[in-house]
Parts: C-alpha cells; structure tokens; sequence
C-alpha cells in the first residue's frame, strides 16, 4: 500500500505522488496515463485535480510536474509550495542539518532550475505557508515560444492577433505565460476561456501553448488574476501565473506596483503575496511565491493502480482506496471565506 496525498494551494489542486515510496519510480508515460485517470473533474478521484506533482527526495529533492491532460509542465508555483512542504515534514528537510541556509531554506530541483523553498509558518490559523522561488525568467519570444506576432518580445504590447483591444506582455517563468490588465468585468468574462482555448489549440503564434493570465489592478501592490492554464483550462489559481502578473506590474505599471514590496494577489481559489527582485548586476528578475500549503486528502491504495490505473479514477474510490479527508480544508475554507476578493 502506498498513501497518494491530495494537496493544494490557492485551490489549485494535485495528487502529489512520492516516487520514493514506489519499487520503481513511475515514467513519464505511466504518469501522463495516471494524470488523465485521476484529475478529470467528472471522473477523477476525489473530484480529480489540475495535476500530478511527482516528488522525489533522494539523491537531491525533485518534482516532476504533469498536467491535466498528461503533458508535462516545466514549473508549478502553487504546487512547489506544497512539495516543499511534503520535503519538510516527510524528510526533515529545511530542518537542522538538512538546510542551506540559516532561514532554513532548501533547494528542490524543477525541470529547468534549482529552485530555493523554505517554511515560513502559518498563512492563517491552520495553514502553514511556503515561500517558493520562480525563475528563470525571460521575455525572449524563444523562451516560450511565441511567433508569427511580428517581434521577439511583447511587452504591454496592443497585439491585435490575440484581442484588438488588450495589450499583452509575454514572459516565461520559465512555464510560458501572457499577461494582460484589464477591468474586473473583463477579467471575469468569457473572454479568458475563449482567448485560453485558441492558444491552446492548434494556432499560429503559441505553438506549445500558453498560460493566459487576466489581471486587475485593485489598488497599489493589489492584483485580482485568473488563470486559464496549458494543459488543464480554467484554475482557482496558478502561482507561476501570478508571479508573472506581479512582474508586469512592477515593470508596466510602476506608479501601481513596486520592486520588493510585498505584493497581494487574490484569485478566485484564495489570495497568495508575492514579491519581485531585481538582479542588478545580471539584470534578471526572481520572484517570491508566498501562500498556504495545504493537504486536503490522504488517499491509500494498492501500488498497482498507480502503474495500471483504472480508465476513471473515480473506479478506485468504490472498493481499491481507503481515502481519507483532512481538516486542513476547513481551515482553508474559514480563511477564504473572510477574503474580500475571490
Ligand atoms: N498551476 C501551476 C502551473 C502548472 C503548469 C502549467 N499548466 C503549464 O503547463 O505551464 C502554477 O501554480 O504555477
């Protein structure tokens, strides 16, 4: 038997798998089959998922993040956060002797960057937080990629062949996003599934895709974002995503948003800060992801289902998983029910 947590952050959800736990770690093709059986709303476990976040701790601590619909992603902010805090409580990590620094800050290793997580107590009563590192970023239309848009960076661009009347920024963080500002009314239409749908299908200027952020600007270093993301559709929250609408801000907006000022983002799963830094002298930027951590279900079953999973998650809650629901998500519910935004 092996125990599968579900966990989230800002609402977005994720069966967190530690691969550590399994005979053999599960390949990229066995996770993309176990995300398209556990993550589908309608059919998944537990009411499925936005993804699986595949966690190793040994030799050096790892997470593989795979979508929705089984594509693999090269980053998650929220998720990250809740692998940090599988590391820490699972594996001593950022504990004395397992820490890099005084702060108690560790390195987990993403597809493309070692990235530094570390504790930093609770969100609110019940909800322990972690602050997470997003980077790389960069603006170069190669590092998502974009095309066919007539220049190699779009930065609070009109880009009349995404929207005739939204100007666009386009960044990876290093996962692919574009941002745009807009009013509260817009940023809640339809326009977002619509705009997400077209550039994440067959299309001219994405080719692998896109996370498309909408963001409103609700007062000096307050955003509102909603998230359609690549590989999964509309989301609470995506933590890459608000990351990156706190850049633009801070870069395209600076009378609204400033550099290492703590920066609020609500959404529609909750709220999480973040804070942007400048590197002056290699003249990039990294972004600081802070918010709760959360897990909301422990589900435990026979390893085989990981490696065979039934065509509908959903099979396994009849007879194959014992699963069992946390407090956690109470508390959570308390939290952001005393939110004025979501
Ligand atoms: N939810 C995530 C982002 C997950 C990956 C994304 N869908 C992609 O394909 O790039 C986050 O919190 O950052």
């Amino acid at each position: 038997m092996i125990t599968l947590e579900k966990v989230q952050g800002s609402g977005n959800s994720f069966f967190l798998l530690d691969q550590d736990l399994l005979p053999s770690a599960l390949n990229e093709n066995e996770l993309s089959r176990l995300a398209l059986a556990l993550c589908p709303r309608k059919t998944g476990l537990t009411g499925g998922a936005d993804g699986i976040l595949a966690v190793t701790a040994s030799p050096t601590p790892s997470i593989h993040v795979i979508n929705a619909d089984g594509s693999q992603a090269s980053m998650c902010g929220n998720g990250l956060r809740t692998v940090a805090r599988y590391l820490h409580d699972h594996y001593g990590f950022g504990q004395e002797g397992k820490r890099d620094t005084i702060d108690g800050s560790f390195h987990v290793s993403t597809l493309n960057a070692n990235l530094q997580v570390r504790s930093v107590g609770n969100f609110a009563p019940g909800l322990p937080a972690y602050s997470v590192e997003i980077s790389p970023v960069s603006f170069d239309s190669r590092s998502l990629p974009f095309t066919n848009l007539g220049r190699n960076r779009l930065i609070n661009c009109s880009v009349p062949e995404l929207l005739p009347d939204l100007r666009f920024t386009a960044l990876s963080v290093p996962n692919p996003h574009v941002v745009s500002f807009m009013t509260q009314d817009q940023v809640q239409s339809d326009l977002l599934s619509s705009l997400g749908n077209r550039l994440n299908s067959p299309n001219p200027y994405f080719p692998n895709g896109v996370n498309v952020n909408f963001a409103h600007i609700l007062g000096r270093n307050t955003l509102y974002v909603r998230t359609f993301e690549r590989g999964v559709g509309l989301t609470n929250a995506c933590g890459t995503g608000m990351s990156a609408a706190s850049l633009c801000l801070v870069l395209t907006h600076p009378q609204m948003g400033e550099a290492n000022q703590e920066i609020t983002v609500y959404n529609p799963g909750g709220m999480v800060k973040t804070r942007v830094h400048y590197q002056e002298e290699e003249g990039t930027y990294t972004i600081n992801l802070i918010g709760n951590a959360t897990v909301t279900h422990l589900i435990e079953l026979d390893e085989s289902c990981l490696y065979h999973p039934p065509a509908q998650g959903s099979d396994l809650e009849k007879k194959k998983a014992k699963i069992k629901e946390t407090a956690e998500n109470t508390a959570y519910q308390d939290f952001v029910a005393k939110l004025p935004y979501h």
